[in-house]
């Protein structure tokens, strides 16, 4: 048997620093992750889960400032998708000189959304899907955030959420509703048009129920069902094709 010196049974002077948290861990799994959507996620996450809660973050708001040369737009014609900022940088996109209506009464931003416990094997598969769909493809990083499930606010969870932050390349920042949803009528991309990323994720809203209010998605709705006759093809135009 192997004897083991003093030295290995005095606790080391210092303990060694613990590894950096990769990724916020469900304390009571430590091989569970918490994966927060708030954009196409929320309604096409495509990799494997174990658990799903619909909730919220606080102190973020939803905004479609990135842009998205792939998935919903091109080089060309880059669409709109979203991204999660905190109120300070929301604030600092107003200051930028771009008001929209949603940024009246813009106080603590609370974002609804869709979070997915991975669990095992599922926790790599996730990250690596992930890591392509979100980073590779659409410019977004990983911040940790705080979940509060809708039916158990008292019991939030500690979240991975992918965000678009204004220093990445993709970004597109603030722009009046109306411009945004003119871009959104006029885009597409691999995973289909712009209008139906923007749709589902309303439809996605009406489902959360009337305390779930995203001004800024609901101004861009109005404004794209304002302007859709416009971009409707007439008999005579469909004559013409
Ligand atoms: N990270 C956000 C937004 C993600 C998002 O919408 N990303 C886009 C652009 S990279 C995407 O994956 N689109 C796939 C699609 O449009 O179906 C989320 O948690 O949902």
């Amino acid at each position: 048997m192997k004897q083991e010196s003093a030295a290995q049974n005095t606790p080391p002077a210092s303990p060694p620093p613990s590894p950096p948290a990769q990724h916020p861990r469900d304390h009571g799994d430590p091989q569970a992750l918490w994966i927060f959507g708030y954009g196409s996620l929320v309604w096409r996450p495509d990799f494997a889960y174990s658990d799903s809660r619909v909730g919220f973050v606080r102190g973020y708001s939803r905004r479609f400032w990135q842009g998205d040369t792939f998935h919903r737009g091109s080089d060309k014609m880059p669409g709109r998708v979203v991204t999660l900022l905190e109120d300070h940088e929301v604030r600092a996109g107003v200051k930028r000189g771009t008001l929209g209506p949603s940024m009246e009464g813009c106080g603590q931003g609370c974002t609804w959304g869709v979070a997915y416990q991975v669990r095992g094997e599922q926790v790599s598969e996730a990250l690596k899907y992930l890591n392509v769909r979100e980073a590779v493809l659409g410019g977004y990083d990983t911040k940790e955030v705080t979940f509060y499930p809708q039916d158990t606010p008292d019991q939030p969870l500690k979240a991975l959420a992918y965000v678009a932050t204004p220093q990445n390349p993709g970004y597109l920042g603030p722009a009046p509703e109306e411009a945004i949803a003119t871009q959104i009528l006029a885009c597409r991309g691999f995973s289909g048009h712009n209008l139906e990323y923007l749709l589902r994720l309303a439809d996605f809203m009406q489902l959360c129920g009337p305390q779930a209010q995203d001004e800024h998605l609901a101004a861009i709705v109005d404004a794209v069902g304002t302007m859709l006759p416009c971009f409707c093809p007439t008999e005579q135009a469909l004559a013409l094709v």
